[in-house]
C-alpha cells in the first residue's frame, strides 16, 4: 500500500463521504419520466452564458431562449420585431454556459411559415446548441411539427396565448375562457402530440383548462399562467427577479423578495416549482 494511502487511512476513521449526486444532462426521455412520476419540471427564459451557468447549477431543467428576448433584453413592446440571427446569437452564449439543463429555443415570428423553412430555422438553432424548438400555434401547425421530430428536431409546440399573435388576439390576453375556447385548445393540444410534439406549453389558460389538457395528453405540459396542474411551470427570468419594467402579469412571481442573492431566488424558483407551491392561487386565472 503508497504511503499516501496508509497516511489516507491513518488520518481517516470516519465513514467516507456519501457521494455527491451526480447531475445528470436532461434529456427528453427524462423529461417523459419526470411527468410519468410525477416530478414537477423547473423551466426558466435564459439569454445568455452567465445566467445559463447559474440556472443549470441551482437545477432548472430546461433553460428556454424565449424571444421574449426583444422585450426584455432590446426593449421592444412585442415578440415580432426578433429575427433567427438573434435567437441564434443567444441560443449559442447560452450553450456555452449550461452543463446539463435541456436547451429549448423559439422559432422567432415568420421563421416557420413552412415545414421547409422550419426545417431551416430550426437547423440554425441546433447547430448554435439547442436541443428542442418551440412553435406557437395550434392544430395547423401538425404537418410542421410532424417534419421537424421526422427529421430529428424534438418540438415544444406553445398553445393558448401565443405572443406572436399579438395583433390578431388584441393584446396580451387569456385565452380559452369560453366553452368553445377551451375546446379548440384541447383539440389543438392533442393534434400536436399526435403530431409529434414532445411536450405541450400552455400560456395564460384558466388552471381549470391547464389540468383538463394536462390530463388529456401523454406527453409533458408547461404551464405559464396555466395553473399548478401542468406537468412543469416557466417564468421569464426578468419577471421572477423582479427587473423587468413592464407590465407584470398575474402569473409573475417576483422569487428574489426574501433572497439575498440571484442565486437564493432561482433556487426557491425550482423549489416552489417541484414542491407545487408555485403557482399559488393569486397566480392564476
Ligand atoms: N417580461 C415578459 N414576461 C412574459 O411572461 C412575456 C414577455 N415578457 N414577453 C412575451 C410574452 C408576453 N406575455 C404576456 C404579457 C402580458 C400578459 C398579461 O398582462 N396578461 C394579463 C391578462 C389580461 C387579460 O386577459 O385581459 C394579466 O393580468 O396577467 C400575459 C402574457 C408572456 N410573455
Ligand atoms: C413566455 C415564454 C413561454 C416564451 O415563449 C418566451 O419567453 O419567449
Ligand atoms: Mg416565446
Amino acid at each position: 500500500m503508497s504511503a499516501y494511502l496508509q497516511g489516507k487511512e491513518m488520518t481517516g476513521g470516519d465513514a467516507p463521504a456519501p457521494a455527491k449526486p451526480v447531475a445528470k444532462p436532461v434529456t427528453i426521455p427524462a423529461l417523459q419520466a419526470m411527468r410519468a412520476a410525477g416530478t414537477k419540471i423547473a423551466m426558466l427564459t435564459c439569454y445568455d452564458a452567465s445566467f445559463a451557468s447559474l440556472m443549470d447549477r441551482c437545477g432548472v431543467d430546461i433553460l428556454l431562449i424565449g424571444d421574449s428576448l426583444g422585450m426584455v433584453c432590446a426593449g421592444h413592446s412585442s415578440t415580432l420585431p426578433v429575427t433567427l440571427a438573434d435567437m441564434v446569437y443567444h441560443t449559442a452564449s447560452v450553450a456555452r454556459g449550461n452543463k446539463n439543463a435541456l436547451i429549448l429555443a423559439d422559432l422567432p415570428f415568420a421563421s416557420y411559415a413552412t415545414p421547409e423553412a422550419a426545417l431551416e430555422s430550426s437547423a440554425a438553432l441546433m447547430r448554435a446548441g439547442a436541443q428542442m424548438v418551440k412553435i406557437e400555434g395550434g392544430a395547423w401547425l401538425a404537418d410542421t411539427v410532424r417534419f421537424l421530430a421526422e427529421r430529428g428536431i424534438p418540438v415544444c409546440a406553445h398553445i393558448g396565448l401565443t405572443p406572436q399573435f399579438v395583433h390578431q388576439l388584441g393584446g396580451f390576453k387569456v385565452q380559452g375562457k369560453t366553452d368553445e375556447g377551451a375546446e379548440r385548445l384541447k383539440n389543438d393540444a392533442l393534434a400536436l402530440q399526435a403530431a409529434g410534439a414532445a411536450i405541450v406549453l400552455l400560456e395564460a389558460v384558466p388552471a381549470a383548462l391547464g389540468k383538463a389538457t394536462t390530463e388529456l395528453l401523454q406527453v409533458p405540459t408547461i404551464g405559464i399562467g396555466a395553473g399548478p396542474d401542468c406537468s412543469g411551470q416557466v417564468l421569464v427570468m426578468h419577471d421572477m427577479l423582479g427587473v423587468f419594467p413592464g407590465h407584470k402579469a398575474r402569473f409573475v412571481k417576483n422569487f428574489m423578495e426574501g433572497q439575498t442573492s440571484i442565486e437564493g431566488a432561482v433556487r426557491a424558483y425550482v423549489s416552489g416549482v417541484k414542491d407545487g407551491s408555485f403557482p399559488a392561487p393569486e397566480h392564476c386565472f
